[in-house]
């Protein structure tokens, strides 16, 4: 999507053919600086670190990663070693397992002095599937705008939206975010409430900006307001992203998720989940008791980054020296409370047939 007026993906191969440029997000919304990843462990260190983040732009990431392996070592035991560095360093998304099992899968079988070269073909073809998914996304979400736009003409569609499931956390378009995209620029009036999403602020200092250099009006809330708004009518519908879909149509999504589709559902805000098919893990049949929820650092917590008035970036702490602090990433919204499931495939009740029915060829991976 847009930056000052010039297109943009999250990841892409540099002029030279071989290294991989990325939008460091560590640093938005105050800079905008691109990172040049040239090894394996770059790429692992880029996911950690959350210089690169989101499901699928997690999956990416490693695929260029393991395409940058090949090149360093690109023997059998490279391969294996590629796969376990890069399958550790995020533990929800399961695009990043996804994307790394493709990558083996198509370079298993081959000869090793072939295997770069077969790397950053599988590597870019994963990275344009992505965008052709969110289009598909973007289509199926419009829908369901285009039918709220048309219950009251004249008037905006609000939507909330929590954590930045945005174009940044995917190679472009987003998912959340593609329908409304979409529905900006096919002229229908939309405004997104933006949830800040502590304690890293995806939404605050993602999705704003996004969304801001993209033109689409939105408002930055606290993470608590979302429930007010809904009491007032002042929500039409939620679209969020998600890290993992369980065989069931549990949602896991970033910390905040679950409490976000409550107030929905108390309010009767339709609640809509949008992920492309890759982020579906037909292998975990009950997303409450099976997803791995990562636990990150309390600094992110204690800690908090921002500009001063006189333009310096300065870190200060928010929490009293001594006081424990607890940091789950992601929780899980159990499929009862979600209205759909918005997928490249068309919009789908959160439950194993529908799942099952509109992605057969995954379930048949998942059992082999
Ligand atoms: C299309 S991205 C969906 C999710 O990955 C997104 O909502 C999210 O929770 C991202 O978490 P993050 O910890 O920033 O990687």
């Amino acid at each position: 999507m847009k930056v000052d007026g010039k297109h943009f993906r999250s990841i892409w191969r540099e002029r030279d053919g071989w290294s991989v440029g990325a939008i460091d997000q560590r640093r938005l919304p105050h800079e905008f600086v691109i990172a040049r990843l040239t090894s394996c462990e770059d790429a692992a260190v880029a996911i950690r670190d959350m210089l690169v983040r989101g499901a699928p732009l997690i999956g990416a990431t490693a695929a260029y990663g393991m395409a940058l392996a090949m090149r360093e070592d690109s023997s059998d035991a490279g391969l294996k070693r590629a796969y376990e560095t890069l399958v550790v360093a995020r533990p929800t998304a399961i695009n990043l397992k996804w994307a790394l099992d493709e990558m083996r899968t198509a370079l298993a079988p081959i000869d090793p002095l072939e295997r770069a070269e077969a790397a950053y073909a599988r590597a870019d073809e994963i990275v344009e599937q992505d965008v052709e998914i969110n289009r598909g996304i973007a289509g199926n979400g419009l829908a369901l705008i285009e039918a709220i736009a048309a219950k009251k003409p004249g008037e905006t569609v609000n939507v909330l939206t929590h954590c930045n499931a945005g174009w940044l956390a995917t190679v472009d378009w987003g998912t959340a975010t593609a329908p409304i995209y979409l529905a900006h620029e096919r002229g229908i009036k939309v405004h997104v409430w933006v949830d800040e999403t502590r304690p890293r602020n995806q939404g605050a200092s993602l999705t704003a900006w996004e969304l801001g250099h993209h033109g689409v009006p939105h408002t930055v809330i606290p993470d608590n307001t979302g429930g007010h708004l809904m009491q007032h009518g002042m929500v039409d519908l939620a679209i969020v992203g998600t890290d993992r879909v369980a065989a069931n149509g549990d949602v896991c999504n970033k910390i905040g998720t679950y409490l976000k589709a409550l107030a929905a559902h108390d309010n009767g805000v339709p609640f809509y989940v949008a992920l492309p098919s890759p982020t579906i893990d037909f292998a975990v049949n009950d997303g409450i008791r099976d997803i791995p929820i990562e636990q990150r650092s309390g600094v992110e917590v204690t800690d908090m980054t921002g500009r001063t008035a006189d333009g310096r970036l300065e870190t200060v702490r928010i929490v009293p020296e001594n006081s424990p602090v607890a940091n789950y990433a992601f929780d899980v919204t159990p499929a009862r409370l979600v209205t759909g499931l918005i997928t490249e495939r068309g919009v789908l009740k959160p439950d194993r047939a529908a799942l099952a029915a509109a992605f057969p060829e995954r379930v048949t991976a998942t059992a082999k």
